[in-house]
């Protein structure tokens, strides 16, 4: 038996791609069992913690393998390449050849311990060739192309992997640093040095270390120069309104080690699945969680979410209080006439009792005086006499048989004592706040409130005031998304736009991982040569994509992922760049993973049902179109009215839009929504 290693849940994630290699699983005559069975099995994370980041077939061609090999470890720098197949003696099968012709280091103990395992199961495992070793940071492993063989071969190579990847990932930071220190001394002797680009351009020659044909962006250079950490950018508190500024002409430092330059090799299909957008926001609240409770000042805790219930210390109202301006009467005195015996005014204590036929003039709010038993209105009396300079009342008449009782709040009959008045997860808005300072509690336990950074991305993009020159236009995602937060209550950073170059965005993130919780980045998460922001978060942040397509409409580029930083979880959301998809799938994902980091137990939107005012034709994938609603007076039933053009460019479609109808996907039976119809829409704006 082979004995089951659990994956160490504190090693590093591993990027796996999965490759197999088979002229019948290509041609389609036979199914991938093996390779969909390493996927499942790198899945549920009982051999090693990781992610397959991609998955394909091949046909056993040797140039084919080879391309895809470097093209794996060269251009996706995964950690862990599996393949599957073409390890025999058959005349087609070259996998070893393949491998061997990719490989920088032949790693021959991983190869004999398979061989050894599989040995103890089967004689015939001593005609596999499988063969083993690393390329730039990438481990290659030749796996057999039976189910069978290849996921017992993986269970023996498992126990070793997280090490192995270790070990290629910390070669690459040795070297890094070896390059920080030849950086720094640069630095130093350049003094007020040129351009950060050409220095580091000299220093790969000056280091002395080969630029090699396959890393050329690899092992030779800094992640992040220690001697010139850029100005950290400005963080807005969220109701502070200051958040529109952050620090233009960040020097780059950082260098990423995504291969820029292999246009021509890049992935020509998504190798992410499009997920249906109930998953995509199930994993997104999954991968969060409640931030630490923190004690807040009353005088700060708009929005925010109660993590203790508060109770009340004191019953209210503290004594009997009359609820009318009038007389505090004794009730069994009936109607008729009564002296008028002092006053009781709110604010006071009252000096003196009532006694039968007497009886106090009384406020709204005063103390109940001992002896009376019930409040009669001032309406509900006369003047009968009056003092002689028409300063008081000697004696009024009682027209309404009074009862006991009438017009008196009893102690603690608003809020008895010891009562809870407000509960775990309540939301505080202004009406709480006054809860709270009717209590006398002025520092409740709250949730925290993520910080989030907004960084736009795209070489086409200035900032709002500067001028517009030829090609460029103006970056307004940023605005809306920092308007966004603002609305929420959250600090926001100014994370500024980020130049379509792995280095800046790599800079960008990093500088970003210190400051914030939550980032969320737009552009560049397409299938475009310049969208680096996936392979960044993938090859230099270590994270996990979670997922990075979505069937929607729009937002299909929507990309989700988590990478640990100092020993905390960082979330970063890569909304697709199109203004409209990046605000639609805020309110789908980013705002409800906001709600329920703060503390909110239902962080999904309100969705109502509205009546559509003209027929709509459907879209292939479910759709979020824009809407505006009315009343009619005699419906309770709002009708919505769309917003136009619907196209992701057209940020016109999402003004006035109070709700996205959430249209499902056209099929053959249904092509369009009719006049009339009842669709679910999710509430975004004031209605
Ligand atoms: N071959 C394919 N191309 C595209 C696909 C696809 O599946 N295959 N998906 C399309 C869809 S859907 C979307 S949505 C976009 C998403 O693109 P990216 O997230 O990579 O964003 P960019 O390419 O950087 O920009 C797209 C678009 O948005 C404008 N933009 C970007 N940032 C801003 C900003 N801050 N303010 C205003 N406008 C911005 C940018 O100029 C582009 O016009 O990809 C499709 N392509
Ligand atoms: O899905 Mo893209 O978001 O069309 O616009
Ligand atoms: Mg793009």
């Amino acid at each position: 038996m082979i004995p089951l290693k659990m994956a160490d849940r504190d090693s590093p994630n591993i990027n796996v791609g999965i490759l197999t290699i088979s002229d019948s699983c290509y041609n389609g005559s036979a199914t991938d069992r093996s390779g969909e069975n390493l996927k499942h099995l790198v899945e549920t994370g009982k051999l090693i913690k990781g992610t397959v980041v991609t998955k394909d077939i091949i046909p056993d061609e040797l140039d084919q393998i080879k391309a895809k090999l470097l093209h794996w470890s060269d251009h996706l720098k995964l950690d862990l390449i599996l393949t599957t197949g073409g390890t025999g003696f058959a005349h087609r099968d070259v996998t070893p050849e393949a491998t061997k012709a990719v490989l920088e280091k032949e790693a021959m103990g991983l190869t004999v311990a398979m061989l050894k395992g599989s040995l103890d199961i089967t004689p015939m495992a001593m005609l596999t060739r499988l063969v083993c070793g690393s390329r730039g940071s990438t481990l290659i492993i030749n796996l057999p192309g039976s189910t069978k063989g290849s996921s017992e071969c993986f269970q023996i190579a498992s126990v070793a992997i997280p090490h192995a990847v270790d070990l290629l990932r910390g070669h690459k930071y040795q070297v890094e640093r070896t390059h920080s220190a030849l950086q720094a001394e640069h630095n130093l002797s350049q003094q007020h040095g040129h351009s950060h680009g050409h220095s580091q351009e000299k220093l790969h020659s000056s280091s002395g270390l080969p630029r090699s044909r396959h890393n050329s962006s690899g092992h030779q250079s800094s992640r992040m120069s220690p001697t010139a950490l850029p100005h950290p950018p400005l963080l807005n508190d969220g109701d502070k309104g200051n958040n529109h500024h952050h620090h233009h002409h960040h020097r780059c430092h950082a260098h990423s080690h995504v291969n820029a330059d292999q246009v021509a090799l890049r992935s020509r299909e998504s190798p992410y699945p499009i997920i249906p957008v109930k998953q995509a926001v199930s994993i997104v609240l999954e991968s969060v969680s409640l931030l630490p409770v923190e004690p807040v000042e009353i005088t700060c805790a708009l929005g925010r979410y109660l993590a203790a219930s508060v109770y009340a210390a004191d019953p209210l109202p503290p004594f009997c209080a009359s609820i009318k301006d009038g007389y505090a009467v004794k009730a069994e005195d009936g109607a008729g006439v009564r002296m008028v015996y002092g006053e009781s005014s709110a604010g006071d204590v009252p000096e003196k009792t009532v006694t039968s036929g007497f009886c106090m003039r009384i406020n709204t709010g005063a103390p109940v005086p001992n002896g009376a038993d019930a409040v009669v209105q001032v309406e509900d009396t006369e003047l009968v006499e009056a003092s002689v300079d028409g300063k008081t009342e000697i004696q009024i008449r009682i027209l309404k048989f009074p009862t006991v009782g009438q017009d008196i709040r009893p102690v603690g009959s608003d809020i008895e004592k010891g009562q809870e008045v407000l509960s775990v997860g309540q939301r505080l808005g202004p009406s709480e706040l006054g809860l709270l300072a009717t209590v006398g509690v002025t520092t409740v336990q709250c949730y925290s409130l993520p910080t989030v950074g907004v960084l736009s991305t795209g070489n086409e993009l200035v900032e709002p005031h500067a001028p517009l020159t030829e090609g460029k236009i103006r970056d307004s995602n940023r605005t809306v998304l920092l308007a966004q937060l603002k609305e929420l209550g959250v600090p926001s950073v100014d994370l500024g736009i980020a130049r379509d170059s792995p280095d800046t965005l790599l800079q960008k993130l990093s500088d970003a991982m210190d400051m914030v919780d939550i980032v969320v980045t737009t552009g560049g998460v397409s299938m475009g040569d310049k969208d680096y922001l996936k392979q960044v978060l993938l090859v230099d942040l270590k994270a996990k994509i979670h997922f990075a397509r979505v069937l929607m409409k729009p937002g299909k580029p929507t990309t989700f992922a988590t990478l640990e930083h100092k020993g905390k979880t960082k979330i970063v959301f890569g909304l697709p760049g199109n203004p409209v998809s990046s605000i639609v799938t805020c309110h789908l994902y980013l705002v409800p993973a906001i709600r329920k980091m703060s503390g909110c137990p239902n962080p999904l939107g309100t969705v109502i049902k509205v009546k559509v005012d003209r027929d709509l034709i459907l879209d292939p994938r479910p759709e979020y179109h824009r809407a505006s609603l009315t009343w009619d007076a005699d419906d309770a039933t709002p009708t919505a009215h769309t917003t136009g053009n619907q196209i992701s460019s057209r940020l016109l479609s999402m003004s006035c839009a109070s709700v996205l109808m959430m249209l499902p996907a056209s099929s053959p039976g249904a092509s369009h929504i009719p006049k009339g119809a009842l669709v679910d829409a999710l509430v975004i704006g004031p209605v």
